[in-house]
């Protein structure tokens, strides 16, 4: 299927070896198609991409700031513009993905809690050419109470993605920093959970309870006939990789945790606080601000995201 994929026009100079001058005068001049996200502007491309088969997968862990939402973010950036459509839903009440996004007035009707009171998923907002939202604000937190008093409802965004799924290539939900109700209806919901991981020994001490309430949720999925695999979590991405050698430690039992539990490892990403502090304030992927070293790592996390899941999505067909 032809897609609009979109290539940020200080790249396309640079793969054309011509000057940013130049291509800027050119999109002037209308010689090349483009469009403007914010204040930047991409050249519009045409590409061929497979189908919708709608992957779904939920960004999860319970240990906070590990980078859950800012990869959902930049992830979901990156396959948007390869030409992939992309499906962003923000199940954590802090609303940080929805914030960074640049949605600031969201109504409680316009956030997943409806698909729990009422049923119905709302629509989603467009971000970018290919980029979807459907936010959160501080009220999803009611949903909890509705999964209490009735925990069969913890299946509603599964069921509710499974209509959504042939509309999307990659449906990516940002789960809260818990193992609670609301947490584990995000986990249960689509093909296994990205776990981001800070290198540090907290953060791969954290593994263990993560990788347990995934057996826990696979084995439930199971059960139903809705999944199967070796592990429910998908992909590790070590994050807030510090040169130092401690960071390096945690690497090492990072790779001994995967090869045990037969998780994939992504290329790390590098700790990095005035890019990240510089997307948020302008509410932007963190591929577009001025640390452009930041664009090849993700990249590299992207092709082991695709080479990871696009297998088993050819045979989910
Ligand atoms: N590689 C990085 N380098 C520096 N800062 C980072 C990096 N990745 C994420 N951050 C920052 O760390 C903070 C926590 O990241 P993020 O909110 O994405 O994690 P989270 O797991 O979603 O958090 P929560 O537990 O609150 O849901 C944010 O301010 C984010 O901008």
């Amino acid at each position: 299927m032809k897609r609009k994929r979109l290539v940020l026009l200080s790249e396309w100079a640079n793969q054309r070896g011509i000057s940013y001058t130049t291509a800027y005068r050119m999109a002037k001049r209308g010689e090349i198609p483009t469009e403007q996200v914010g204040r930047f502007s991409f050249v519009v491309e045409e590409v061929e991409v497979p189908e919708g088969k709608g992957v779904a997968l939920t960004f999860f862990t319970h240990a906070g700031g590990a980078g859950k939402t800012s990869l959902a973010r930049d992830l979901g950036y990156e396959l948007a513009s390869r030409g992939y459509k992309v499906l962003l839903i923000d199940m954590d009440p802090q609303a940080n993905l929805t914030d960074w996004l640049g949605f600031t007035e969201v109504e409680p009707e316009e956030t997943a809690l409806f698909l729990y009171e009422k049923g119905i998923l709302p629509e989603p907002k467009g971000v970018m050419p290919n980029l979807y939202l459907i936010p959160a604000e501080v009220s999803l937190a009611k949903a909890e109470v509705v999964l209490s008093r009735e925990p069969h409802t913890a299946f509603a965004l599964r069921g509710a993605l499974e209509e959504l799924r042939g509309e999307y290539d990659f449906i990516f939900v940002d789960s809260l920093p818990s193992l609670g109700t609301l947490a584990a209806s995000a986990a249960l919901s689509g093909d296994g959970l990205v776990v981001p991981v800070e290198l540090s020994r907290k953060g791969v001490q954290a593994l263990t309870v993560v990788l347990e309430a995934a057996s826990g949720y696979a084995n439930a999925l199971r059960k139903m006939r809705v999944w199967q695999g070796p592990s429910f979590v998908r992909l590790f991405v070590p994050n807030h990789m510090e040169s130092a050698g401690r960071a390096r430690e945690a690497h090492e039992v990072l790779e001994e945790i995967a090869e045990k539990w037969r998780v994939p490892i992504a290329p790390p990403l590098a700790r990095r606080p005035a890019a990240y502090r510089e997307a948020q304030a302008r509410n932007v992927p963190v591929q577009l601000t001025e640390y452009s070293e930041v664009r090849e790592e993700l990249k590299g996390v992207a092709e082991k995201l695709l080479e990871v899941v696009l297998p088993v999505q050819e045979v989910a067909k």
